[in-house]
């Protein structure tokens, strides 16, 4: 097994856990998309707020080394990243999305597939469904968007993946400061084979926004992912002791968060931030990537001086695979 695909091949899915409401003919919230507990759902705002990181700060390093070890996530601004292709990736977003429902079908993703059309993977694990629908995409969007759009899928394509080589070469970026400030020596094995999965996500407008969820609580089966979310808030971070704290979009600026594999591989100094989206009257896009090692990668966790390693050695696929049928107890199994 040797792609990230491959890794969810045999987790196949029920129909469905894939299929996402038509959401442009729903008029209120069905019964099978109210969450209860609402109360929770309406967030505080006196409690301090994510660090903003400027990736030409001369203290860089340090500076994200310590927000992965307390808050497992930062806002990052100056990242190089063209801002007329985070422009451009938004609006091919929103092409995507405001095709007509039976347009999107045609690219749901299969049962064992992980690329396509789709509501979230993570679905089978809760009693109620998520106000959200998504498009996964692992190197070219090609087969799809030549289905979505037979003779206009060009732009889609090169701004899709001009946007993945990108966001990878940032992230790569991203993880050498960070093992760099936890000193874990890098392995030249994750450069090179590295894989990123592009995940766009829709939260169409909702008209009992207080009810509704646009993706549960969870943290990303990743190294770390880099967010990009539109002007529109929704995403919240839970951060021991405080609560749930929203992420402000701040225009331009991406949202990078640790998730489970760096939290391995840390020895549990850097926290795989769990975080959760809230939906709004209006319709909110984002686009999230996920950057992972090598599946046959070992992740032997990397404990400072005089600490014990928290999690026995796992490779990624295994990993993978723990979660997929255990979802938040996955760590539990690789517990020392
Ligand atoms: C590389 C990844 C990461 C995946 C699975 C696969 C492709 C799609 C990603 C997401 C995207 C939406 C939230 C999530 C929780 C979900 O359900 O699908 C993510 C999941 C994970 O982080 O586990
Ligand atoms: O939409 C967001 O802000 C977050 C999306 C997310 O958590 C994910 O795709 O894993
Ligand atoms: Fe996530």
């Amino acid at each position: 097994m040797s792609t990230l695909s491959e890794a969810y091949r045999d987790f196949p899915l029920h129909l469905h856990h894939i299929i996402p409401l038509d959401f442009n003919s729903t008029r209120a919230v069905p019964e099978s998309h109210i969450w209860p507990n609402s109360d929770d759902l309406i967030s505080s705002h006196d409690h301090p707020s994510l660090p903003v990181i400027d990736l030409n700060d001369p203290q860089v390093t340090q500076l994200i080394g310590h927000a992965c070890e307390t808050w497992g996530a930062f806002q990052l601004v100056n990242h190089g990243i063209p801002l007329n292709l985070l422009k451009d990736a938004e609006s091919e977003t929103r092409r995507l999305f405001s095709l007509p429902t039976r347009q999107k079908l045609k690219v749901l993703r299969a049962p064992g597939g992980t690329t396509g059309y789709g509501i979230a993977r993570i679905t089978p694990f809760f009693a109620k469904y998520m106000w959200h629908e998504g498009f996964t995409i692992i190197g070219s969007p090609f087969d799809h968007a030549k289905q979505l759009w037979p003779h206009d899928h060009a732009q889609f394509c090169d701004v899709m993946e001009n946007y993945q080589k990108k966001m990878r070469i940032l992230a790569e970026r991203l993880t050498k400061l960070i093992f760099e400030s936890l000193e874990i020596s890098e392995e030249e094995l994750i450069w090179v084979d590295s894989t990123t999965a592009l995940q766009l996500n829709s939260y169409p407008s909702c008209p009992d926004p207080n009810r509704a969820l646009g993706l549960a609580p969870h943290t990303d089966t990743s190294m770390l992912t880099i967010l990009h979310q539109s002007s529109i808030s929704g995403l919240q971070i839970f951060k021991e002791g405080v609560g749930w704290v929203s992420v402000m979009p701040i225009a331009d600026a991406l949202v990078v968060n640790v998730g489970d594999l760096l939290h391995i591989l840390s020895n549990a100094r850097c926290p795989n931030v769990l975080h959760r989206v809230l939906v709004r009257e209006r319709h909110r896009l984002s686009m999230a990537v996920f950057y992972c090692p090598p599946m046959d990668f070992n992740l032997v966790p990397v404990a400072k001086s005089g600490q014990a390693p928290k999690y026995r050695s796992v490779t990624e696929k295994e990993f993978i695979s723990i979660k997929a049928k255990h979802l938040e107890k996955a760590l539990s199994f690789i517990k020392l």
